[in-house]
């Protein structure tokens, strides 16, 4: 199948990555949020962006615009009605995810594929909230997307085979490395990665050093380009706590215990950079 028409559900960090990379590849791309000035607040970053790369001479002014023409911004999911192709990033949540997807399958046409860029939930029970689980289908995006490599693509317990197919061509297309995965929590990106940023929290809460000590040591000593306390507030701690319930409820195994450190600050509202403060704080 030919993927010409995009909808990407989210505006948020990865939705507007994830869009931007769409339509820099000639994709149209609905982007869709829940209020107007969500989905304006990250047409603002996909510009600034291309705007970054116009200064630098990677692209003409011209270019830009005509990328910038493929949007057309979106606060319905009925205007998935005339799609091929939806990608979701919005909250890490399963009830939303659901709730979106058993609307979608309502109104996307029947080719349609829907993907989830879920950091962790169940590919198989998003799928489970609609009548087409063979065309659903996991497309994990790393962050920031325009400049990770990665697309994670996770097959559900009924995803077609063709649906893969689409899927992995369209990574290549968006000029990313497609690596296939089951699904199982946190699949393989997160179910490596959580844990470790996870234990960061506990080295942190145990006071066994500072946020800058520890990330020190991993960024000096390990060659991680974020230490693991900058790459949790970079991630968003909300979005890390949610990955952390998944495996440990997914795996029923106390050794994916969120530490309580990483649940005060949630609490807090201290959700890393995207609200100013986290482990650190941002102008
Ligand atoms: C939670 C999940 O489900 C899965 C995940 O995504 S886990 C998170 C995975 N991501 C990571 O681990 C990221 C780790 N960090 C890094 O790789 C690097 O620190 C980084 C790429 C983010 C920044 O790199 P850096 O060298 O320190 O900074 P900087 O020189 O400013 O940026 C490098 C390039 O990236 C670009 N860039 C940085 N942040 C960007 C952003 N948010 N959006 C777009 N471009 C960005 C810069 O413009 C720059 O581009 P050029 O080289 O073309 O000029
Ligand atoms: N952060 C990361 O590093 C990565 C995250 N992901 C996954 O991507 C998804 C999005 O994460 P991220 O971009 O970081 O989160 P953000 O909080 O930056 O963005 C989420 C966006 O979705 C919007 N939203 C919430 N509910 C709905 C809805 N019902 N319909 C449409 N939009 C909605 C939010 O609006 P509002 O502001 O009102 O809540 C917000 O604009 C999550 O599933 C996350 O696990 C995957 C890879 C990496």
């Amino acid at each position: 199948m030919e993927v010409k028409k995009v909808m990407v559900i989210g505006a948020g960090q990865m939705g507007s990555g994830i869009a931007q990379v769409c339509a820099q590849a000639g994709y149209s791309v609905y982007m869709n949020d829940i209020k107007q000035e969500f989905v304006e607040r990250g047409l603002g970053v996909i510009k600034k962006n291309l705007s970054r790369q116009v200064e630098k001479d990677r692209m003409s002014a011209e270019e830009m615009e005509g990328i910038l023409a493929r949007f057309t911004p979106s606060t319905t999911l009925q205007d998935a009605s005339d799609v091929d192709l939806v990608i979701e990033a919005a909250v890490e949540n399963m009830e939303i995810k659901s709730q979106i997807f058993s609307e979608l399958d309502e109104i996307a046409p029947e080719h349609a594929i829907l993907a989830s860029n879920t950091s962790s939930l169940p590919i198989t029970e998003i799928a489970a909230a609609t009548n087409r689980p063979e065309k659903v289908i996991g497309m994990h995006f790393m962050n920031p997307v325009p400049v990770m490599k990665l697309v994670e693509i996770i097959r559900g317990l009924a995803t077609a085979d063709d649906v893969y197919t689409t899927i992995e061509e369209m990574t290549k297309n968006l000029r990313k490395v497609p690596v296939e995965v089951n699904d199982f929590p946190g699949f393989v990106s997160n179910r490596i990665l959580m844990p470790m940023i996870n234990e960061a929290i506990y080295t942190l809460y145990e006071g066994v050093a500072s946020e800058e000590a520890i990330d020190e040591v991993m960024k000096l000593g390990m060659n991680h380009p974020m230490g693991p306390l900058t790459l949790a507030d970079f991630i968003g701690l909300d979005t890390c706590l949610y990955i952390m319930e998944t495996l440990h409820e997914g795996f029923g195994d106390d050794k994916y215990r969120p530490c309580p450190l990483l649940r005060k600050y949630v609490k807090a509202g201290w959700l890393g950079k995207k609200t100013g403060r986290g482990f650190y704080v941002y102008e």
